[in-house]
């Protein structure tokens, strides 16, 4: 399925507070596959619902080796659906960031090393999982999407 348009940081619907999603129907799936095209069209390890323009809590994480994260795990595209963030390591660590909205730059940003999270999938099924490392970073990124907050709030 085609890509979908991507949101650039000063659109409006980059800065608003995602909605819940009730409705886990043909629609989501079908949205969250285009989600999928669109992150792996634009060779993203990510990818929320506001930045194509949809005002939905969710969003696709999906790790893989790359130069600045060489030993990030390869790992499936994850669909996350209504996401809550349970627990936050203290220890922090700084890593470097793009964004698909902020399009050839690069962001040096802290994020939590651990967190435990919790979230539906495309069933409707709650997970909870413990993140570390590149994952935590991604989801915390996508986290910060629905939330309103990009990169620009949170570089260094
Ligand atoms: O693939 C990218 C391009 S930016 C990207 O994939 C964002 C996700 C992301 C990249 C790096 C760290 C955390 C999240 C996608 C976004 F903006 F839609 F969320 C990349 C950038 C830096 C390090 C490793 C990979
Ligand atoms: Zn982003």
């Amino acid at each position: 399925n085609q890509p979908l348009p991507i949101a650039l940081v000063g659109e409006a619907i980059l800065k608003q507070q995602a909605d819940e999603v009730r409705d886990f129907d043909e629609k989501l799936s079908h949205l969250a596959s285009q989600m999928v095209a669109s992150m792996v069209e634009a060779k993203g390890v990510g990818i929320a619902a506001p930045q194509v323009h949809s005002p939905l809590a969710l969003f696709i994480m999906a790790s893989r080796p790359n130069e600045r994260y060489p030993d990030a795990p390869l790992m499936d595209p994850v669909v996350v659906v209504n996401p809550q963030l349970l627990s936050a390591s203290a220890e922090l660590v700084s890593g470097e960031e793009g964004c698909l909205s902020v399009p050839g730059q690069r962001f040096s940003i802290w994020r939590h090393q651990t967190i435990v999270v919790r979230y539906q999938d495309l069933a409707g099924q709650w997970q909870q999982t413990e993140l570390t490392g590149f994952i935590a970073r991604i989801f915390q990124h996508e986290f910060d999407h629905l939330q309103g907050i990009t990169l620009l709030e949170r570089s260094q």
